[in-house]
């Protein structure tokens, strides 16, 4: 049956009703502005109106004869003399006109004395770092004229700056980052402490825009996202950096909210993530917030040094392979993890080369998720084991085509504990909670445009993925469903994300992982000899890692 077209004013009615509302809009502002002149007497006659009406209303009763005799004067003389009435209209018309004015206080011009105080000792305090002496005509001097150097200003409603532009002169050193960093913590401590700057450096007009951040929200919970496989949310960042939005549940509420997302897997250029944070700021929940994102779609290891039960609820769930404690279930599941992250590279090689496509038990991601490794590394030193940092390096190195992921999560005075592959292989950062430039700069590889504060709440910090840009990032709050301190909501929440269990809770042992002789038994020779011995090419990771196709 053929479809009959729509009403055309169903099909394109939006646009012609839109235009229809424009066409009106501006007959209405003409009509307004040619109509002026009789709006404005009209409103003049009725305020003389109101006015002489409140004046015989207050003269009192015994003087109104005298009053309304005086009006009667008037009156008669203007009607003898020649062109009396005429004259007369015209001086009402115009007092009318005069009276209906518009008398709505225009804004005022440019800022008031305190605002102007705020951009002139600004101005002086920038003096030392935009002057030089060898400079004819400076654009800072003491007592110079700051209109010149701050061409845009803005205050918030309690009189503080809110945006501000500042010219400075070409010859100072704005690739620099030291001297950046000058100008920023002095702009923060002038501006007011306790509020977030965003610096805005525009090297080729030697300007430099300040914005006053608001506060990234702190109130979005556990959910599932709408992401594509192989995408994991790990927090919640500025519109500024991000065009895409998440659109998430509050509650009632719904909103989209532009999230930072790190893409894992094969084409990934981050593959592993390592994240760092102060004591409390949050990184234990970051992992429990990938690993349920993570078992989405995948296996998930996880291994935790801290020992305070952070993960337990994932003890015994359906795709949680390990959840490991101690230290000799910590080095038994790496292990395990690099003879996969192996097993998975020569199987895959093998199908390369026989031309089929990888073999279904090598695409299924693999998560190794590691809480405070660094205590492991005491521990191990102490007890004359081996580090179970040392059993990442596979997994880091090779994990990517094998589709194994890792995520470390550690204090940050560990950072140097911290193996050499772990530090370079780990491309995602992200550092949480209190944290100065310096350590910033030290986690992510580069200082963030914004001013780090002194407090933050728990989950909020920054994140860059590779040499992208530093991203301000909310961790969403996916606490411990064990903890008695957890909200009813937020429990609920983590509860209903968690995937089915598949062993019960207690018979699920603190270790969950695969026996490691089974796990044995079931690998591939992974080694030349064994390879050998088993008829095979030998096949090395290395070997295998060198002939994927890029
Ligand atoms: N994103 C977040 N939103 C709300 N609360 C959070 C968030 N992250 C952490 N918290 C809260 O902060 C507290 C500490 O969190 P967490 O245990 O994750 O920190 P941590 O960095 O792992 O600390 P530690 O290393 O001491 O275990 C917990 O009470 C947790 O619920």
């Amino acid at each position: 049956m053929a479809r009959r077209p729509l009403p055309r004013i169903l099909s394109h009615g939006g646009a012609q009703l839109a235009r229809s509302r424009e066409l009106a809009r501006t007959a209405a502002d003409s009509a307004t502005d040619i109509l002026y002149p009789l709006i404005m007497i009209t409103r003049g006659l009725r305020r003389l109106a109101s006015a002489g009406l409140r004046r015989w209303t207050d003269t009192p009763k015994d003087k109104r004869g005298a009053l309304l005799f005086l009006v009667a004067s008037v009156v008669l003389v203007v009607a003898i003399v020649p062109y009396g009435p005429l004259l007369a209209v015209i001086t009402l018309m115009a007092v009318a006109a005069w009276q209906g004015r518009d008398r709505a206080p225009s804004e005022p011009d440019g800022p008031d004395d305190s605002q102007t105080q705020r951009l002139k000792s600004l101005y002086e305090a920038l003096v030392p770092y935009f002057s030089a002496a060898e400079d004819p005509a400076p654009l800072y001097a003491h007592g110079g004229e700051w209109e010149k150097a701050f061409p845009a200003y803005e205050f918030d409603a309690t009189g503080r700056i809110a945006h501000l532009v500042i010219s400075y002169p070409a010859y100072f050193p704005d690739g620099e980052a030291e001297s950046r960093a000058r100008i920023q913590h002095l702009l923060t401590a002038k501006s007011g402490r306790g509020r977030e700057y965003h610096f805005a450096w525009d090297e080729e007009s030697n300007q430099l825009t300040v914005t006053v951040l608001a506060p990234l929200p702190s109130d979005i919970c556990a959910q599932r996202y709408v992401t594509a496989p192989g995408e994991t949310v790990l927090g919640f960042t500025d519109p500024t950096q991000v065009q895409r939005t998440l659109p998430l549940t509050h509650g009632e509420e719904q909103r989209d909210v532009p999230p930072v997302v790190w893409r894992t897997g094969i084409r990934s250029t981050e593959p592993h993530l390592l994240a760092l944070g102060q004591p409390g700021s949050g990184t234990s929940t970051l992992l429990r917030s990938i690993a349920l994102q993570a078992l989405q779609h995948g296996d998930v290891v996880v291994v935790d040094g801290g020992g305070t039960g952070e993960y337990a609820c994932l003890t015994g769930r359906d795709g949680v392979l390990a959840v490991e404690c101690g230290l000799a279930g910590a080095l038994t599941s790496l292990e395990w993890a690099a003879h996969e992250t192996e097993r998975r590279l020569i199987a895959a090689n093998r199908a390369h080369q026989a031309g089929h496509p990888p073999p279904d038990d090598t695409r299924r991601p693999l998560w190794i998720l590691l809480d405070r490794p660094s205590a492991f590394t005491h521990l191990a030193a102490a007890d004359g084991h081996k580090d179970p940092q040392s059993l990442l390096q596979v997994p880091l190195r090779h994990g990517r085509p094998a589709n194994v992921t890792v995520v470390i999560a550690d204090q940050l005075d560990s950072l140097d504990v911290l193996s050499d592959p772990v530090r370079q292989h780990t491309r995602a950062r992200v550092a949480l909670g209190p944290v100065t430039a310096q350590q910033l700069e030290a986690v992510l590889g580069a200082p963030p445009n914004t001013t780090p504060l002194d407090a933050v709440p728990p989950g909020r910090g920054y994140a860059r993925l590779g040499t992208g840009p530093v991203h301000r990032i909310q961790v969403p709050a996916t606490p411990n469903p064990y903890d008695e301190a957890t909200g009813e909501i937020h429990r609920q929440a983590v509860l209903e994300l968690l995937p089915p269990r598949t062993t019960p809770a207690d018979a699920a042992t603190e270790r969950q992982g695969p026996d490691p002789a089974e796990a044995a038994a079931q690998a591939e020779p992974v080694t030349a000899e064994a390879a050998a011995a088993a008829g095979a090419e030998p096949v090395t990771a290395e070997a295998a890692v060198a002939a994927e196709p890029q």
